[in-house]
């Protein structure tokens, strides 16, 4: 354990880890001397993450999970526990937008975002909750975004996700305080990501 470094030798899992924000938050937790579990629907991307990770000295373990599917958060916290030691940090990352205008009628894209980003966001915070209460302490960290703080044409079901996210998170924030459970939001602006591409697949919907 490396003197000085607070995250040295905790436990995160880090849910949508093979891209993106989730996989460098993996990679720099990794490098701080955390034990990371690597969480999302894509393996192979995981592995990729996690053999980088190792190749640096670091410890992870990859858990397939969609996180739209409460069975398989449950696994993905059990597996954490058992390989890795008790849950310190949830980083509930996994997330995605489509930019379209409400007038084109994108149901099933409406419906993704809300089931990854609110109801999977809700069910990985409730996985983790009830070991951080007993150990007296963990750190939720949820992903918001400038979209939790204002609406942003084009992208009004996601936005709605992420001040959803606001929301939940206060909320939250005021339950486990008393339990030594912190919970924090963040809120980044654009960044690039490799796969900008799949997020926006097609500015025709726009
Ligand atoms: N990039 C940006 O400009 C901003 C991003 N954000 C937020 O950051 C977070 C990460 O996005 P970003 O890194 O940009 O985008 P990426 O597309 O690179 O990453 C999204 C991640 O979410 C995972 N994911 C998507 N659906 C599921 C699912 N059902 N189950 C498990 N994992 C899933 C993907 O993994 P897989 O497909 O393998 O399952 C992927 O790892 C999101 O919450 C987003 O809203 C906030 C503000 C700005
Ligand atoms: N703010 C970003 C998403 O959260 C975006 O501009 O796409």
């Amino acid at each position: 354990m490396a003197s000085g470094n607070s995250l040295a030798g905790k436990v995160a899992i880090v849910t949508g880890a093979s891209s993106g924000i989730g996989k460098a938050t993996g990679l720099a937790l990794a490098k701080a001397g955390v034990k990371v579990a690597l969480a999302a629907r894509r393996i192979d991307k995981l592995q990729e993450v996690a053999k980088q990770i190792s190749e640096n000295g670091g410890v992870s373990i990859c858990v397939e999970t969609d996180v739209t599917k409460r069975d398989q958060i449950k696994v993905l916290v059990h597996e954490t526990i058992t390989q890795l030691g008790p849950v310190d940090i949830l980083v509930n990352n996994a997330g995605l937008w489509y930019y379209s205008l409400m007038q084109n009628q994108m149901e099933d894209l409406w419906e993704e975002q809300i089931d990854v980003n609110i109801k999977g966001l809700t069910n990985c915070a409730a996985a983790v909750l009830d070991g951080m209460i007993k150990q007296g302490s963990g750190h939720v960290v949820n992903m918001s975004s400038d979209s939790g703080k204002k609406g942003f044409p084009g992208l009004a079901v996601y936005t709605g996700t992420k001040f959803y996210v606001e929301g939940f998170s206060q909320t939250l924030r005021q339950e486990v305080c008393k339990f030594g459970i912190r919970v924090t939001c963040i809120q980044p602006g654009d960044v690039t990501v490799e796969d900008r591409e799949k997020t926006h697949p097609d500015p025709r919907v726009c």
